[in-house]
């Protein structure tokens, strides 16, 4: 078997938890088959060596690659987390560009390609991840890299006049012409890439194959991606039992549990939630006292003014709603700016009735998937999911919500509580189902089996 060598700026590292979907699913994918993962090291230095740092865990090497204060600052917060994140996330007016963060992303990559190229063999797949790492593969192919490169976007793509307001798109997206296949989370995000190439002259054809009016080719197809439900599944079991999870239980004093678990991430429609959740008690004054919801939402980008803006906004309003509604005894929203493991979080999930998940826009969402998978079949909760979540595809039977309307959160509130039992199995099987069949396994094997051709 050829050895899999995966790209990606964020890298789930040894001895490190860190919250995110990208790092959660790829080091899920890597320990199931081995191969090397090469990414940022997490550090900022003054100076970065010349090579990776390698190290090894398991059946995965490691080989690691430090930034300088500008190379993070331009490349990381600036053109990949204040330009195209916005972008990608369908908030131009959040867009901040700068021509120095452009080419501050540009010779990173460039950087990338220089330090991975010589570790690569010719028999290696290469698989480089998101919207960090889009010129890449080209970077690698000026130096002669001749492998099978694949690329994987795990953020949404909006339509082509969205993607146009990018000020040198056409200088970036066109480059993932350099690679094999382009993977991307759901048949909306493929449409809407394959549509942009078509207005720019590409001929496209319904099997995903793209030439664009230069000569080159190359493939575009959706591959949503999952979990290892299995995992999940058996973590939850455990954790039922767990200290972290019978504290939780004990303290809600037989209460209803609504649970959300998000970055602290504008995308993930989170003052919407809070401002929805103050509404349902407002109106339902015999729920107050009966329910409690808890958000985790570890702090994420917080160098970037939009993240630092939304901790103080989501503040005041778990303040105010808290204000309002608190008794000596209980508090409605239990606001919490941690990470925890994902075993712990298993737990947590498994005992909450309602799993809220409200985006306004994301990729796919894997607490979604996670939230599934953690449910006792006897007895599962209710997922509560917003219809701009990639996961939405699959989790039809979930109670599908748009964000954007408060109302529509608070009766999805309303009729998750009181569903009956029956009901809440018969939708679970189904999401259970199909969270286990389309799991982190079978997304790895459909894409790198499409890229092998
Ligand atoms: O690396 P960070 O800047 O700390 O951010 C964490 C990750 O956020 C995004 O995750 C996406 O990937 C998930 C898995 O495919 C998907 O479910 C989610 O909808 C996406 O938002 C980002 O795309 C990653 O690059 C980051 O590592
Ligand atoms: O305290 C936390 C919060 C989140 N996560 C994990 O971070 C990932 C979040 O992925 P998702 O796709 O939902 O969103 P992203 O953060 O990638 O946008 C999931 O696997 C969570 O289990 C975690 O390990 N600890």
């Amino acid at each position: 078997m050829n050895r899999l060598v995966v790209v990606s700026n964020r890298v789930a590292q040894p001895r490190e938890a860190r919250a995110g979907g990208l790092a959660s699913a790829m080091q899920a994918a890597l320990e199931q088959c081995g191969g090397l993962w090469f990414g940022w090291s997490g550090r900022i230095v003054d100076e970065a060596d010349a090579t990776p740092r390698m190290e090894r865990a398991g059946r995965i090497d490691y080989a690691l690659v430090d930034l300088t204060r500008s190379d993070h600052d331009e490349y990381y917060l600036g053109f990949a987390n204040r330009t195209l994140w916005p972008l990608l996330h369908f908030r131009p007016s959040l867009l901040d560009y700068h021509r120095g963060d452009f080419a501050g992303y540009q010779r990173v990559n460039a950087a990338f390609a220089r330090q991975l190229a010589p570790l690569l063999r010719d028999d290696d797949v290469v698989w480089i991840h998101d919207y960090h790492l889009i010129p890449l593969g080209a970077e690698l192919r000026a130096l002669g890299v001749g492998a099978r490169i694949g690329f994987f976007l795990h953020v949404p793509v909006p339509p082509p006049a969205l993607l146009a307001v990018l000020p040198h798109h056409e200088q970036l997206f066109p480059k993932l012409a350099a690679y094999d296949l382009v993977g991307l989370q759901t048949w909306r995000d493929r449409d809407a890439l394959l549509a942009y190439f078509r207005e720019r002259d590409a001929s496209t054809g319904a099997d995903g194959n793209v030439e664009l009016p230069d000569g080159r080719r190359f493939e575009i197809a959706a591959f949503p991606i999952g979990i290892d439900a299995v995992k999940v599944a058996e973590q939850a079991r455990k954790a039922a039992g767990s200290p972290a999870t019978a504290r939780l239980v004990r303290s809600l004093e037989g209460r209803k549990l609504v649970i959300g678990v998000d970055r602290l991430d504008y995308s993930k429609g989170l003052p919407q939630r809070f401002e929805a959740f103050g509404r349902f008690l407002a109106r339902h004054a015999a729920w107050r006292a009966r329910v409690s919801f808890l958000q985790i939402a570890p702090p994420s980008r917080e160098q970037v003014q939009e993240y630092r803006d939304l901790r103080s906004r989501l503040e005041r309003l778990a303040g105010a709603t808290n204000g309002r509604y608190a008794e000596p005894d209980w508090v409605p929203i239990r606001y919490v700016n941690r990470s925890f493991t994902q075993g712990t979080l298993a737990g947590f999930y498994r005992v909450a009735d309602i799993g809220l998940v409200t985006p306004l826009r994301d990729g796919m969402n894997l607490v979604a998937k996670e939230y599934v998978a953690s449910q006792p079949p006897e007895d599962p909760g209710v997922l509560v999911l917003s219809s701009f979540a990639g996961a939405a595809d699959e989790l039809a039977e979930a109670i599908i919500i748009n964000p954007l309307d408060p109302e529509d959160i608070v009766e999805s509130l309303e009729h998750a509580l009181s569903m009956p039992l029956a009901e809440r199995r018969e939708r679970w099987a189904a999401m259970f189902e199909r969270v286990s069949r389309n799991d982190i396994a079978a997304w790895r094997q459909a894409f790198l089996e499409r890229l092998a051709g």
